[in-house]
């Protein structure tokens, strides 16, 4: 939050204290029927601070506003990044993913203009105000500064309390109908096929009712805490009237009136508190996304930068509540190696390179590594062209470079056949929609390797890369990406036993172990090819 704004905010609210307690005195000091000149500098005070507080309150939205726009746009252009250099597995896998992502983005600049600003701003103006009645009359700022402290901390903190609770349950229920919603239509074919659809509209429908009704309550539940702070002004302005009834007319007409305003500026704590717990959780969940990988030490030490390209696991454990993914692997690959990762389902491959790519936290053990970028089947294509897909790997690619690196994963043909070639549209997702082209399974896939390809990294992971294409070409595009990725450190799980001759070395995983780790003669260039 950029202090020009908190500045411009506190600004408008002590111009509105100003404007109050002037235009107070000046109405109970004309009551006295005083010459005109007594009351010359409160009228000119008057419509100073009218028209400055509406001026520092523009300068306000505008300061905030760009603060918060600005910083929620350098954080959708990291998210994009993060998604474009190999999918997090954390992160959004496909078009609706990404899109609860960038309204998850939203909410943070939510909680800067409609929490963060506001309560910095009603903390300082409210402190001002009690201040200024204080100086006018202690036991009166006394009551001020009583009430100022229930409407502003403890009626926000009581909503918050029970925001906390039906938020939760909310979540859970929207999250539930969500789901439940996506079956009938995703699923309509099968429920059809097993005369479950109407069972199942009926239970979608039960869903909507309950939600209908937790909302209503949450309603009810920000009634009452605005009515709470309603109240507390109303008696906090008793209590003042009360204080200050020896201090004479003119004076207690003031304490009242600001004491009025003091506690208008702390009113919009109590939404504020109850948005902030609505929206910390879609906050949590973007820092987690943008944090780079090389902040999640593994084990809780710090990460250790390793030879570029080597890879060391000691004793590495993963666990996913009481089932260990990963249980104590141990693996050593020298640098520039091709290594083919193989075992049966379930054995842990795709979790050993979320280790390497530092997106898990082994719980036990030791990675020794700098993490990877990978690629993984569900991976992200933006719904833009085909080569504003692949310059995200590499922004400096001439065409010239991404042709060459089609061609390595056997895309030429397709290219050629595209409408627009490089500039064709890919639809959201490589879906075709939108208006874009479709692909196929296996283009898809051939796709993402390019642009994993195309980046370059020191490792590069890769989890069956090839398992939509037919032997023949799956041999084909495999043997042309470890050709490109010469010298350079690259994993791959699969399935292929077909083509483990292309590799250097063979990692066979069981039950989360590495159970077998051939380095063949360590011969780099893989078995089949000429030790050139
Ligand atoms: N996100 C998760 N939550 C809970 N358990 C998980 C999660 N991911 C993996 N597991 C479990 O961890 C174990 C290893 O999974 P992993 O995906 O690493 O295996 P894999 O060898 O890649 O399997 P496959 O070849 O079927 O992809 C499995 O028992 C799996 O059920």
């Amino acid at each position: 939050m950029t202090a020009a704004a908190v500045l411009a905010g506190v600004a408008a609210r002590l111009c509105a204290l100003g404007l109050t307690a002037s235009a107070a005195w000046l109405i109970a000091r004309a009551a006295e029927r005083p010459d005109l000149s007594a009351l010359g500098l409160a009228i000119v005070a008057v419509r100073a601070f009218a028209s400055a507080r509406g001026f520092f309150g523009y300068l306000e939205q505008l300061a905030g506003h760009d603060a918060a726009l600005g910083r929620a746009a350098g954080q959708r252009v990291r998210l994009y990044r993060s998604l474009a250099h190999g999918p997090v597995q954390a992160g959004p896998r496909d078009g609706e993913a990404l899109t609860h992502m960038v309204s998850d983005l939203e909410a943070g600049q939510d909680i800067r203009l409609r929490c963060a600003l506001p309560s910095i701003v009603a903390g300082i103006a409210g402190a001002a105000a009690v201040a200024f009645c204080w100086a006018l009359h202690p036991a009166s700022g006394a009551v001020v500064a009583a009430g100022t402290l229930v409407a502003g901390l403890a009626v926000p903190a009581a909503a918050a309390a029970a925001a906390r609770g039906l938020g939760a349950r909310l979540a859970a229920a929207r999250s539930d109908l969500a789901v439940r919603v996506i079956d009938l239509t995703d699923g309509r074919a099968d429920l059809l096929a097993f005369g479950a659809l109407d069972f199942a509209a009926a239970a979608a429908e039960r869903q909507a009712r309950r939600l209908a009704r937790m909302e209503r309550a949450g309603g009810a539940v920000s009634a009452a805490a605005l009515a709470a702070g309603t109240a507390v002004q109303g008696l906090t302005a008793l209590g003042v009237a009360w204080a200050a009834a020896g201090t004479g007319q003119v004076t207690a007409a003031v304490l009242v009136l600001t004491a009025l305003v003091a506690l208008d500026a702390v009113q919009p704590l109590i939404p504020a508190a109850q948005r902030y717990v609505e929206l910390r959780p879609a906050a949590a969940r973007v820092r987690r996304l943008l944090r780079p990988a090389a902040d999640l030490p593994p084990d809780g030490r710090p990460h250790r930068p390793a030879v570029p390209g080597r890879v060391a696991l000691r004793g590495v454990r993963v666990r996913y509540g009481d089932v260990p993914a990963l249980d104590g692997v141990d693996l050593d690959l020298s640098p520039g190696r091709s290594v083919a990762v193989l075992g049966e389902s379930g054995a842990g491959k795709s979790t050993l390179l979320a280790v390497l790519a530092g997106l898990v936290q082994p719980s036990e053990g030791l990675a020794l590594l700098r993490p990877a970028r990978g690629m993984y089947q569900d991976a992200h294509l933006f719904g833009t062209t085909v080569r504003g897909n692949l310059l995200m790997a590499r922004p400096d690619a001439g065409d010239a470079e991404l042709r060459a690196v089609l061609d390595r994963v056997r895309l030429t043909g397709w290219l050629d056949a595209l409408p627009e070639g490089l500039s064709t549209p890919l639809g959201a997702g490589g879906q075709g929609l939108s208006g874009g082209q479709g692909l196929s399974g296996g283009q898809r896939q051939r796709l993402l390797l390019a642009r994993a390809l195309l980046a370059d990294p020191e490792v590069l992971l890769l989890d069956e890369p090839t398992e939509a294409l037919d032997a023949g070409t799956g041999r084909a595009v495999l043997a042309g990406v470890l050709r490109a990725r010469h010298g350079r450190t690259t994993v791959v799980v699969t399935h292929r036993e077909d083509a483990l001759d292309l590799f250097d070395d063979i990692v066979i995983m069981a039950r989360g172990r590495v159970e077998l780790h051939d380095t063949g003669d360590r011969q780099p260039m893989g078995r089949a090819f000429p030790s050139a």
